[in-house]
């Protein structure tokens, strides 16, 4: 249960005041999501979430991530909308910590997607990466290339705790992708976390995406790469090629890929994996025992990192014509 600040009814009824958000009836700290506190609330205005924003997110880029939703729900794009308080800011405080009220989105995540839900993700990112054009507000990725470094640094004298040889594995990983990251490619606002637990489905229908506190300016292949990781892979470890095929020919169906990301997606790939298990391994080895939260596995992404490694070209990946 990722509730890393707790909040109580006194403060949390002085926060909603500021708010035209009704009258507070019940809330609860929601089981799941690793990096901010989030809550649900019912009030006599109906169901809010509280997000009170936690270790990764930076206050300054706050604006960026809530001003991105309300430009991509402009553009038609189904996702949350921070609501404004009485005097006009998105952002208020609570428990000591930067804190957003947002809309409650109607669906759930799904455990055990099927091709046909890759497809629609893979639309649903192609739209939110053409719907993000015009977008003012720029934001670095802050983990991309550097960002990997920073947190290597971090872990690395630690990693053969996790698996033996990993801290020689993942410093040659690092300086591979440091000569053969792509330099060229389109960029645009990428989700960067479009993992299933963020993107909420009413029976088969895609109902929209949530948690956009890694959005950025990166390569907007990157941002499939990192789908591909997050949704082609099975429980056992497998790349599922019908998944994937479905993925990409939905990304395509919006936004065709160029010949030239075509090519990059398994360096792309390779990126993608190593920045959630460097993520992951930075939190496996220092998120104190008993904080309420689920801790990732990072040996997941170093399987599928290892499996991007011996890709020969994206066709592996599904891609009809690569
Ligand atoms: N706008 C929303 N509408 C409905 N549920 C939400 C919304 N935002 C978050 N949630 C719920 O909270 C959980 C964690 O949210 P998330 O933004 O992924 O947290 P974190 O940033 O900590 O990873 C989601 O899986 C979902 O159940
Ligand atoms: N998707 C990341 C962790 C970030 O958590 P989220 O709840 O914000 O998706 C991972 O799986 O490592």
């Amino acid at each position: 249960m990722a509730v890393y600040t707790d909040i109580n009814e006194v403060d949390l009824k002085a926060f909603l005041r500021q708010y035209d958000a009704g009258e507070l009836m019940s809330y609860k700290g929601i089981a799941e999501g690793v990096e901010n506190s989030n809550f649900l609330l019912h009030t006599t205005a109906g169901s809010l979430i509280l997000t009170l924003y936690e270790k990764r997110v930076e206050k300054s880029d706050l604006p960026f991530f809530l001003g991105l939703m309300h430009h991509l729900s402009s553009r038609g794009v189904n996702c949350p909308l921070p609501l404004p308080r009485h005097d006009g800011a998105l952002l208020g405080e609570l428990s000591g910590r930067p804190a957003a009220l947002i809309t409650f989105l109607e669906g759930m995540w799904l455990r055990k997607p099927e091709p046909a839900h890759c497809r629609e993700v893979g639309k649903a990112l192609a739209e939110m990466h053409m719907a993000s054009e015009g977008f003012a507000l720029r934001r670095p990725n802050a983990l991309s290339l550097y960002g990997w470094k920073a947190l290597w640094a971090k872990s690395a004298s630690r990693a053969d705790e996790v698996l033996s040889g990993l801290e020689e594995e993942i410093g040659g990983e690092l300086a591979f992708l440091e000569g053969a990251w792509p330099k060229e490619l389109p960029e645009g606002v990428i989700h960067a976390d479009l993992f299933p637990d963020n993107v909420f489905f009413l029976g088969d229908q895609l109902s929209g995406l949530i948690d956009f506190y890694f959005a950025c300016n990166d390569m907007l292949a990157y941002d499939v790469s990192i789908c591909l990781n997050a949704w082609c892979f099975e429980k056992d470890g497998s790349y599922n090629i019908t998944k994937g095929m479905a993925l990409l020919d939905g990304y395509n169906a919006v936004r065709p890929l160029s010949a030239a990301e075509i090519a990059a997606l398994p360096v792309l790939a390779r990126g993608s994996a190593l920045r959630f298990f460097l993520t992951r391994l930075y939190d496996w080895l220092t998120t104190p025992e008993g904080a309420l939260v689920v801790k990732k596995d990072p040996i997941e992404y170093l399987r599928k990192l290892r499996f991007h490694r011996q890709v020969v070209s994206a066709a592996e990946y599904g891609l009809a014509s690569a």
